[in-house]
């Protein structure tokens, strides 16, 4: 376990966080965008979290894995969406959980659970907390007597690695470093990179269904899971190891995207890919954003599968500190432990140049000798400070969030307007202006997963009632021009009335059925994808 201390309200680890004069910085940068003065306000303290008592407290037989001291229930209140660091940033944690489990073993799982269902008390598995949809908030509706968030952390082992199939069983507490340190020894990795890496889990990666850093192939977790181990009220849920398999549904298909509404996934065994050793990277502009679109199309359907291609409008480069000479940048690379990648990142660059895309610097190609570690270090410096800026941001007076779909190719250009059509004028009426970046994160033969970040001043005190208004009309518009709620943040319970609308009502009877076979009681996450009375 970490010694590090992680902050109480905002992303990360406190020694991370933006110093004054990084804050400093941050406010002129902001406020060059929105064309006004924000200055630093005071940093919360831990003393002033208000948290109501603990209404249950853990039996004598799991007290030794079990703590209800308020710094433990703090942490494990909220995720790490904008909505939860406005409400730990203003000392609110009236929804923490009664107390948190640290089970070490799948027995310590077995016996919370018999114990939470026999005494009607929620359970809600907890990764690393970054849910942005609300995944982990204890806010269960009104039948559960009690709370318990049950934190994987002590289970974070690579079990067994099986070099001939290129595979491994890794614990689902393992955080992205600590099971990528795991493997590297034997020059394999998962390659799943989420930005919140960082802090986030194998098991939490598997309940959302999380999708990785990678542009196109195998960047969802869905694609590297060869079986899942899930223990429920009801029994262990275990599937076979396997390669492909067509009998029947698919029993990982299920526990996927499950939230922890069904169970607590304990290990799985996925699949690993050796460290890549050739890389090209180039980085091309575009006149107009839409010219950037087509030559994502058309590099999605070449069958040339770049590592990334990942296309920025010009405020969301700006956003990241770079400013484009036109109407969008194309942030392409390749990867691979087998080939050198010239001729694939030569003909990419053909194809951007067909829809306009220049590219004066031209590609970078390079060959690691051994240096397995390189990928991760190049990913930490470029990945790992965007989330430390975004609680920033918070403690300087901005409302900021980001919100991500996909659709299909023929549907984007109405869906981008429709977004546009719904945020901005929302983003006056209620703050009086704002703005709205945008980026492709994936690109598939079928569609982009179009993401969208959105910034404004916040009016103090009202920040979540104008968050909830925007991503409303945001979500709404999403829905209404053939969009899913969700590419990849999963549903949780910000996202839920509008899975409702999504989802087929046959479908939602099904796996409301499934639920109550593996949670006879209703205490698995109540409140998440359904409504927490919904049964
Ligand atoms: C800054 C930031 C960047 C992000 N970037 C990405 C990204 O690039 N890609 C992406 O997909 N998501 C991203 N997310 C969202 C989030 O990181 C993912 O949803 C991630 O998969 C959650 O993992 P976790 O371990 O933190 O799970 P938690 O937040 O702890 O839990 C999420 C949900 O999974 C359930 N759960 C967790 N562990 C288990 C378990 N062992 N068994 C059963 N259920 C479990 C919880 O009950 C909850 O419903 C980001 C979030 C933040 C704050």
């Amino acid at each position: 376990m970490s010694e590090r201390e992680r902050s109480f309200w905002a992303w990360g680890y406190t020694d991370a966080f933006p110093d004054e004069p990084g804050r400093q910085a941050l406010a002129v940068q902001v406020g060059a965008l929105l064309g006004r003065e924000f200055s630093l306000r005071p940093l919360p303290t831990v003393e002033s979290a208000r948290l109501p008592p603990p209404r249950v407290l853990p039996p004598t037989s799991l007290a030794p894995i079990s703590s209800a001291a308020p710094k433990d229930r703090i942490l494990h209140t909220y995720g790490k969406g904008y909505r939860d660091i406005v409400r730990a940033y203003r000392g609110d944690f009236s929804v923490a959980p009664d107390w948190v489990s640290f089970p070490r073993s799948e027995e310590d799982i077995e016996r919370l659970l018999a114990h939470c269902a026999a005494e009607g008390i929620a359970v809600i598995p907890y990764g690393g907390g970054t849910s942005v949809v609300g995944g982990v908030e204890a806010n269960v509706g009104d039948r559960p007597r009690g709370v318990v968030s049950l934190d994987m952390r002590m289970l974070d082992r690579v079990l067994e690695i099986e070099p001939v199939s290129r595979s491994a069983r890794i614990q689902a507490g393992a955080t992205g470093p600590v099971l990528e340190e795991q493997l590297a020894p034997h020059g394999l990795t998962l390659r799943h990179f989420p930005q919140s890496f960082e802090f986030s889990t194998l098991g939490g990666w598997i309940a959302t269904r999380a999708g990785g850093h990678f542009a196109t192939l195998y960047t969802h977790i869905d694609d590297l899971v060869s079986s899942v181990r899930m223990i429920t009220p009801a029994g262990t849920w275990a599937s076979r190891r396997l390669p492909a398999s067509g009998a029947g549904p698919s029993p990982d298909r299920l526990a996927l995207g499950s939230e922890g509404i069904l169970g607590v996934i304990t290990e799985a065994w996925v699949r690993l890919q050796a460290r890549p050793r050739y890389r090209a990277s180039a980085s091309v502009t575009f006149p107009h954003f839409a010219d950037g679109v087509k030559a994502c199309r058309v590099l999605a359907q070449s069958g040339l599968y770049p590592s990334n291609c990942r296309l920025l409008d010009r405020t969301d480069a700006l956003l990241g500190g770079v400013f484009v000479d036109g109407g969008a940048v194309l942030l392409l690379a390749f990867e691979s432990a087998d080939h050198p990648l010239g001729p694939s990142m030569n003909r990419a660059l053909e194809i951007t140049a067909e829809a306009g895309g220049v590219c004066p610097e031209g590609p970078v190609l390079r060959e690691d000798r051994g240096e397995g570690a390189r990928a991760q270090a190049t990913y930490k410096q470029s990945f790992f400070r965007a989330p430390y800026l975004q609680s920033a941001l918070v403690s300087l007076g901005v409302l900021a969030d980001t919100f991500e779909t996909a659709c299909t190719w023929d549907k984007f250009e109405e869906l981008d307007f429709a977004v546009h059509e719904a945020v901005l004028p929302a983003l006056q009426r209620a703050l009086g202006g704002g703005v709205l970046a945008r980026r492709f994160t994936h690109v598939y033969p079928d569609g982009p997963a179009p993401y969208y970040t959105f910034l404004g001043p916040a009016r103090e005190g009202h920040e979540l009632e104008t968050w909830a208004t925007i991503k409303d009309a945001a979500s709404r518009a999403i829905l209404a021009s053939g969009g899913t709620i969700t590419h990849h943040h999963a549903v949780g319970r910000v996202h839920r009335p509008y899975f409702r609308d999504e989802r087929p009502e046959p479908f939602a009877a099904a796996l409301r059925a499934a639920k109550r076979a593996v949670d006879p009681a209703g205490i698995m996450n109540p409140g998440a994808l359904f409504e927490p009375e919904e049964r």
